[in-house]
Parts: C-alpha cells; structure tokens; sequence
C-alpha cells in the first residue's frame, strides 16, 4: 500500500473502469470505462437510473467484487491486484459500508451496541472499557444513544440505519461506501439518515460515497455524480456564494465530465432537442468548442479562423450561446437541477 498522506492521489479513483458479467452466453458491461474522483474527505453522491451500474461500482470499491479491466485505487490499495488476505483487512479497517436492507448491516439478535462492539471484536480493534466507550461515541455521534440497548427489530428504520453508520464507523475506516442507504425510508427519515452521515463526514473527515438512484441526495452533498450506462455523464457542485446584496446564495452547478482523452457525453435532452445522431460537427472557438448535428440535411456552422479543421460552411450563426440549464442558477431543494430526465 501507498501512504496515502505522503501522495496527492485521491482516496478514491477509478480510471477506465470495466466490469463485463457473462450470463447464460451473453455479455453485460455494466461498467464501460468509468472514471471517478474522490479527494480525501469528500462527499460525493453517485446517482443513476436502474441497471446504470451504481451497485456494481460499490461492490467492486467495497472490495466484494474484481473489475474486468481498468484501475479502481481506494486509499492507496489496488482493488485489482490485492490478493485474498489484503481483501480481507482492506475491508475490516480501510473501508465501512451501509447497505440498504437492515439484515445485512446488523444481525437482528444483537443490540445495536452489541453490533458495534462485535465489529471491533472481529477486526481485533479496541478492548474493554476503551471498546465500550467507543460504541458510546459512535451512537452518540449518529444521534441514536437511545438505540444502544435495543435489538434492531426495536428500531425505526432510520434508527436502524443510523446504528448501521456507526457499525461502519467502528474499526475508523478512511471510506464510508453506502449503497442506497435511505432506500427503504420514507422522505423524511431519508433526509435524516443524509444528515446523519454528512454530520459524521464533517466531523471525522472519512471520505464518503453514497450511490442511490435517490436524486434529492444532491440536497445534501457538495458533488454529484451522475452515472449513465456504465459511465460518468455529468455532475453538479453546490456551493454557497455571497451576491451584490451581501446575501447567502446556494448555487448548483452543472458540468459533463470529460475523460482523460476528451471524451464526453452529451446530456441526453440535448441530443433529443437537436436531433443529434451517428456524427457531429465540431467547431474550436476561442472560450468554447461548437456542436452540431451532422447529417445530410442539416445546417452547417461556419468556418470560422480558429476552427482549422471544420469542412468548409454554408452559412455563419452567432457565437453558439451557452444552452439553457448548463450554468450557474439557485439550487432549488428538489435537485439535481437540470439532470437528464432518464437518470431522475
Ligand atoms: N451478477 C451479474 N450478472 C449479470 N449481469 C449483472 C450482474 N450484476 C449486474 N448485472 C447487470 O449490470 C448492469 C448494472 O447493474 P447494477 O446492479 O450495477 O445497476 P444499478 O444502477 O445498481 O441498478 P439498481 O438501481 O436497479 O440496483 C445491469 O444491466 C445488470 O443487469
């Protein structure tokens, strides 16, 4: 393993990630070269439609699962080359995961406190009173202190999700991977158990991932990914600015992802609204680059100096304007914003 604090590399990065599942004869890419950044103590949302790839992504950072081809590195461990042993610790101490059904988080015969401690036991971390005190931060921390005594089928399904963050947090991973955590909880306890986990983010700086086809998450996190079709698409950063007035403005960005040889994916509504298909033309210009459709019939932009290497135009439009939805505006409580209308 690398020493993570002694290099810049994120704590999570997937580069030109594949993962291919053979059926029955038929082959599935349920990842098809993805890329993703994670820098140490972010918190980033991964959301997409059914079958995009989200739960195979996590099972393949969680360690349960090996890519085909391409690089998946979490906190400086090769997830591709790591043999059996280092799987094994990689996943008692460097990552914690939460996943949506109860039974798999916390075993019903347990209390929660008793779920906790037992993660600690396995992983042979902490004793005694130093072990008990543990558990009570933990559930503490999680705002369940009430919950330490109590067997999960005594729990309310945000409670239980709750201890479930704490079992995670036991053996103080550097990774929190949670797949569709709230997916079993109503609107409200959602935004709780989002809450929970952004407060325990903030507080112990544990990189956080949370994959979910949930698209109000992005409420509650700086940066979401989008993932279309075992890919990346786009994402959008939340940020709070200060305007003229000297008042407080929540700002949702949205940007494509562009790979490391420039490939991008056009949102969806934009392809729809252009009828854009087989090829495009492209244009350079000066601050941006130019798209448009590319089958007979349909018109052409204008050569312009700095587009050397355009076929030569039938008539000159303005300078593309920026489309609708791609810039800055107010974040609006039901995000994410201007996302493709398939991975809602
Ligand atoms: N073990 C497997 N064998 C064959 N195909 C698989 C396997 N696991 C996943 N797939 C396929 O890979 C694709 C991505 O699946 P995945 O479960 O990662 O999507 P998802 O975004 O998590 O979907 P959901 O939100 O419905 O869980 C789907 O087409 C799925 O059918």
């Amino acid at each position: 393993m690398i020493g993570v604090a002694e290099t810049t590399e994120p704590h999570i990065l997937c580069t030109d990630l594949v993962r291919i599942f053979t059926a029955d004869g038929v082959e599935v890419q349920a990842l098809q070269g993805l890329n993703l950044r994670v820098d140490q103590g972010e918190m980033v949302a991964v959301v997409g439609a059914s079958g995009s790839g989200k739960s195979t992504l996590l099972t393949i950072l969680s360690g349960l699962d090996t890519a085909t081809a391409g690089v998946a590195r979490v906190a400086g461990h090769d997830l591709l080359t790591m043999n059996s042993r280092e799987r094994v610790a990689y996943q008692r101490r460097t990552v914690g995961f939460v996943w949506q059904q109860t039974s798999r988080n916390l075993l019903p015969y347990l209390t929660a406190g008793e779920n906790i401690a037992l993660a600690m036991n396995v992983a042979r971390t902490r004793r005694g009173a130093e072990r008990a005190q543990r558990v009570d931060e933990l559930l503490e921390l999680t705002g369940v202190g009430e919950a330490r005594d109590r067997r999960p089928g005594e729990l309310s399904g945000g409670q239980q999700q709750r201890v479930a963050i704490a079992v995670a947090l036991a053996n103080a991973p550097l990774v929190l991977l949670a797949d569709e955590p709230t997916g079993e909880l109503d609107e409200t306890t959602s935004a709780s158990v989002l809450e929970a986990m952004r407060g325990v983010n903030e507080e112990l700086g544990v990189t956080t991932l949370i994959v979910t086809h949930d698209p109000t998450v992005s409420g509650h996190v700086r940066r979401t990914v989008q993932i279309r079709d075992g890919r990346t698409s786009t994402e959008v950063l939340r940020s709070t600015r200060v305007d003229e007035h000297g008042a407080e403005q929540h700002v949702a960005e949205e940007f494509a992802v562009l790979d490391r040889v420039g490939r991008l994916q056009l949102p969806h509504e934009f392809v729809q609204d252009l009828a854009l298909r087989d090829r495009v033309r492209l244009a350079l210009e000066p601050d941006h680059v130019g798209v448009w459709p590319g089958h007979e019939g349909a018109d052409v932009p204008s050569r312009r100096e700095s587009s050397a290497d355009m076929p030569p135009a039938a008539s000159a439009p303005d300078p593309a304007p920026p489309h609708r939805g791609r810039h800055a505006a107010p974040a609006s409580d039901d995000a994410p914003d201007s996302a493709p209308e398939e991975d809602r």
